[in-house]
């Protein structure tokens, strides 16, 4: 596994993963439905989180995500291993964590026949913060968030986007020193997308607020992050700061090639490539030595390959390269071409 910056001390440590592991039992056919074998889901997984960090997990559908930071938040219980969070036994006192952590899930359905205001200030008075608190606290989150227009409506009335960020509201409001956040963005315009990194961002310049997020968002992860760790099947397969990370593929160029229509196999320099390509549909991505990717460009932008070719990108490596190189299935990230 690549640890770099992971190996600094644990003094600092906010929370502190240890071995652990979680299996979904295997469930039995039932009528129409199909048998499902146990899935270890959390395979022997060691972490910690620094006081203050924006720490990242990173991984495909399935890799684990939500089972560790639901095993984090107090929700799921491990079958072995330990889980320390500002001093506290999450194993042996899982109530505890909801008095630590904020905890934005990927799920919303026990908020969603609230209004915004009433999902807001609920979320307040449950942790513990008088009415007065609890509304002054709404208002201001629902400013900041851009909410205000919507305050009076259900969250089951709300688009997608917008429903993510009011109960993103509700998991800001009774400051609490840590929050696990599981793809906060998702589904949301540039515009609440940058409402959601500033409050982030206010609460850790303000508070010392520690933030770990869940995504699939390479892009996002690689500007936001200060470490992250790359999860595949139960796994921490990598964790570093994503500079740390991508000086593993610093000697490669990314270089992506789009046809017009099929690719020219004929042409040998371009069948040649193609041993090296991730085709999808007419997009050719591949990860070269610099002077291979410079023969390789040169030979499709002269020559016959010329007119079969619509586009071309010469790039240097991002956190998805950094992901595949280390034996990672990139299907379900959020890349550059989707990004
Ligand atoms: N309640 C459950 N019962 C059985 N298996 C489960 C359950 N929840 C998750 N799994 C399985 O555990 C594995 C990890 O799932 P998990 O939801 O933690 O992944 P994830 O990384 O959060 O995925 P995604 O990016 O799709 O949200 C998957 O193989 C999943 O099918």
């Amino acid at each position: 596994m690549r640890t770099g910056a992971n190996q600094a001390a644990d003094g600092d440590a906010v929370c502190t993963v240890r071995g652990l592991v979680k299996t979904y039992p295997a469930a039995r056919a039932r009528r129409g439905v199909p048998a499902a074998p146990a899935v270890r889901a959390s395979d022997g997984i060691d972490l910690t989180v620094r006081r203050g960090e924006l720490f990242g997990l990173l991984g495909p559908n399935g890799a684990g995500k939500t089972t560790l930071v639901r095993q984090l938040t107090g929700l799921l219980r491990p079958d072995q291993g330990s889980v320390r969070l500002l001093g506290h036994d999450l194993v042996r006192h899982p109530e505890r964590a909801a008095r630590l952590v904020g905890y934005l899930g990927q799920e919303s359905t026990a908020l969603d026949e609230l209004t915004v205001a009433l999902a807001a200030e609920t979320t307040g008075r449950l942790r513990g913060l008088d009415t007065r608190t609890a509304r002054a606290e709404r208002d201001a989150v629902l400013d900041e968030l851009g909410l205000a227009e919507l305050a009076g409506r259900p969250l089951k009335k709300l688009s997608g986007g917008q429903r993510r960020l009011a109960c993103l509201a509700a998991a800001l409001v009774g400051e609490r020193p840590m929050l696990v956040l599981d793809e906060p963005t998702t589904g949301m315009d540039p515009v609440a997308r940058r409402a959601v990194w500033a409050a982030i961002d206010r609460r850790r310049a303000e508070r010392g607020t520690t933030v770990l997020l869940v995504t699939h968002n390479v892009i996002e992860a690689e500007t936001v992050l200060d470490r992250v760790a790359v999860l595949e099947r139960g796994k921490v397969i990598a964790c570093d700061t994503p500079a740390g990370l991508k000086a593993l593929v610093a000697d490669e160029v990314r270089v992506e090639l789009v046809w017009r229509t099929d690719p020219p196999l004929d042409v040998p320099e371009v069948a040649a490539l193609h041993e090296h390509a991730r085709a999808q549909g007419r997009r050719w991505r591949m990860r070269l030595a610099p002077e291979q990717a410079r023969a390789a460009i040169a030979a499709v932008t002269g020559g016959p390959a010329f007119a079969a070719l619509d586009d071309f990108t010469l790039a240097t490596p991002s956190l998805e390269d950094v992901y595949l190189a280390l034996g990672g299935h990139a299907e379900g990230t959020e890349g550059l071409v989707k990004a």
